[in-house]
């Protein structure tokens, strides 16, 4: 049995952070990874998604733009595409974050791990064999999702793809059936389109992206269309069959033929064979945890969950913010230090709740933080929306001609702050940090007058938006 301070399931970027918080406070670490040492977000999700969605957009953007236009008038060369996708996938080898793990000091233990009681951890190691290790103060569960198939007869042996044959796929599908509504289904259909795929894109509700402000699916889905998408909501797949082609059911009672069917329908927690009925867990579940990480349920104050696994926000930034916050508070707690747990305190991931920011990479972008309208109605807050045409500020319009894009943001009105803010058009992700930094920091309203935006720029949406709510 080996004994280390903190013990990490998972080398994703979130037990990757957690780790070096942990480290960094003073404690030996051993971090356990089944797989690749940076996870999903590295080789099959955040990476090579935005690898292949880059070139898009750049294409795009500059056939907007009259002048640049008629310079560049030919389509993506796939096969760059292709190419430049697989070096950010670092060829699904992992010998540059195994390299940085070895410089911090954490201990790399390759395998399946699970949980094996009370601060107990066994590993099934890559050669047969099989590793105990144990933790003085703390294991940290940080094993992320896995892709959710729906129950479809036939499916398995269609062989499907999920997320991660939509990144790392070595060629173009002629015809590409996308089915799912959400981020991946989105961003896949984007991308794939652009690559030279006929996508058709089968939506189960009657919008796309339905956890962000209802203009955003819309803007998309009609940009989406343009691009030659066929986009069908109200549709659902009822069986499939791989005849060479895949041919699909649907619930219309036609049939759809493609030669790759994508199922984005959402993750499940990667919880089902981690042992946690040793201690009083349910297999397959999310890992609920307090504000601190610590696991809802479990005596003696020594497990700990962060990232996708513990269900609270699916994205890599978020992780990464529960890992460096998690991962202090198991330094500070084994130090006997005192936790700050106010809301926004450095022992608590309050950010989760109150200023989760995303981007999502489509053609236009869509960049929201914090609450939508609806979401800040159903938890009771006295709010105004203030919307504006992105396409009426001057620096949009020369960012691109006939700019289409939507803001809005969601007043507090008993406080005067920001609740949420979403911008949906082209450049706006780096807009986002902006909103993100007046949601946390709950700037009042009268102080955002006082930053000013640069004449001409899209930020001057703040402005315009400053105007419609004074009226
Ligand atoms: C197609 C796609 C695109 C995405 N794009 C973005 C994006 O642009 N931006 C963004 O913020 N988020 C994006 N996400 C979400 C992002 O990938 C996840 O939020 C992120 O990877 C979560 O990090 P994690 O460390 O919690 O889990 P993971 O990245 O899933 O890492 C978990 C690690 O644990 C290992 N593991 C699992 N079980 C065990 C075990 N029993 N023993 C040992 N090791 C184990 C796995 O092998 C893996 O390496 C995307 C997701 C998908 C599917
Ligand atoms: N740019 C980014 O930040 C980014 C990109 C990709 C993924 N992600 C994250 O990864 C997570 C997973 O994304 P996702 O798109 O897989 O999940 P999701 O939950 O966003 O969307 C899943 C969609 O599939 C639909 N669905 C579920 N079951 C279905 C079925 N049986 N038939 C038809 N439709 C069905 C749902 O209605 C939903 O619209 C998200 O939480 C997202 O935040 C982030």
């Amino acid at each position: 049995m080996d004994e280390f301070d903190v013990v990490v399931l998972g080398a994703g970027p979130t037990g990757e952070n957690l780790a070096e918080r942990a480290h960094a406070g003073g404690l030996t670490v051993a971090i356990v990874e089944s797989e690749l040492v940076g996870g999903e977000c590295s080789y099959w999700a955040c990476m090579p998604s935005k690898a292949l969605l880059r070139p898009a957009a750049a294409l795009a953007e500059t056939g907007r733009v009259a002048g640049a236009r008629e310079a560049v008038t030919g389509a993506l060369d796939a096969a760059a595409v292709l190419k430049r996708r697989d070096e950010f996938a670092s060829h699904w080898k992992d010998d540059g974050q195994v390299g940085w793990l070895d410089s911090t000091g954490i201990t790399l233990v390759r395998g399946h791990g699970r949980l094996d009681g009370e601060r107990r951890v066994v590993v099934d190691t890559p050669d047969g064999g099989r590793r105990e290790l144990s933790a003085r103060h703390a294991v940290a569960v940080c094993t992320g999702t896995r892709a959710a198939l729906p129950e479809l007869p036939g499916l398995a042996e269609a062989r499907p793809w999920t997320s991660r044959e939509a990144t790392s796929s070595p060629r173009v599908p002629a015809r590409l059936a996308v089915v799912g509504g959400g981020v991946v289904a989105v961003e896949m259909a984007t991308a794939w389109r652009a690559l030279g795929s006929d996508v058709v894109l089968l939506v189960r509700g009657d919008r796309l992206l339905p956890k962000l402000e209802p203009f955003a699916g819309e803007l998309v889905a009609e940009s989406l269309r343009a691009a030659g998408v066929e986009v069908r909501f109200g549709t659902t797949v009822t069986a499939v069959r791989r005849d060479g082609p895949v041919v699909l059911t649907l619930s219309d009672g036609r049939a759809l033929t493609a030669d790759e069917v994508l199922f984005a329908t959402g993750r499940v927690p990667a919880t089902a064979d981690l042992g946690l009925e040793s201690v009083g867990l349910e297999a397959g579940k999310p890992i609920e945890v307090d504000d601190t990480g610590l696991a809802v349920g479990v005596t003696g104050g020594w497990l700990y969950a962060a990232g996708d696994v513990n269900g609270r926000a699916l994205l890599t930034h978020q992780g990464k913010y529960q890992g460096r916050i998690f991962g202090t508070v198991i330094a500070d707690r084994a130090a006997g230090r005192e936790l700050d747990q106010a809301p926004w305190g450095r022992s608590v991931a309050t950010a989760d709740e109150r200023a989760l920011p995303q981007v999502v990479f489509t053609d236009p972008e869509v960049a929201a933080v914090g609450l939508s309208l609806e979401q800040a109605e159903r938890r009771g807050h006295r709010v105004r929306a203030v919307d504006y045409d992105l396409g009426g500020v001057a620096g949009a319009s020369l960012y691109a001609d006939g700019y289409r894009g939507r803001a809005r943001a969601v007043v507090d009105l008993d406080r005067e702050t920001l609740l949420g803010v979403t911008f949906v058009g082209s450049g706006v992700a780096e807009l986002l940090h902006s909103a993100t930094i007046a949601v946390a920091g709950e700037v009042p309203i009268a102080r955002l007058w006082h930053a000013v935006p640069s004449y001409p720029t899209i930020s001057e949406i703040w402005l315009r938006l400053l105007e419609t709510y004074r009226g």
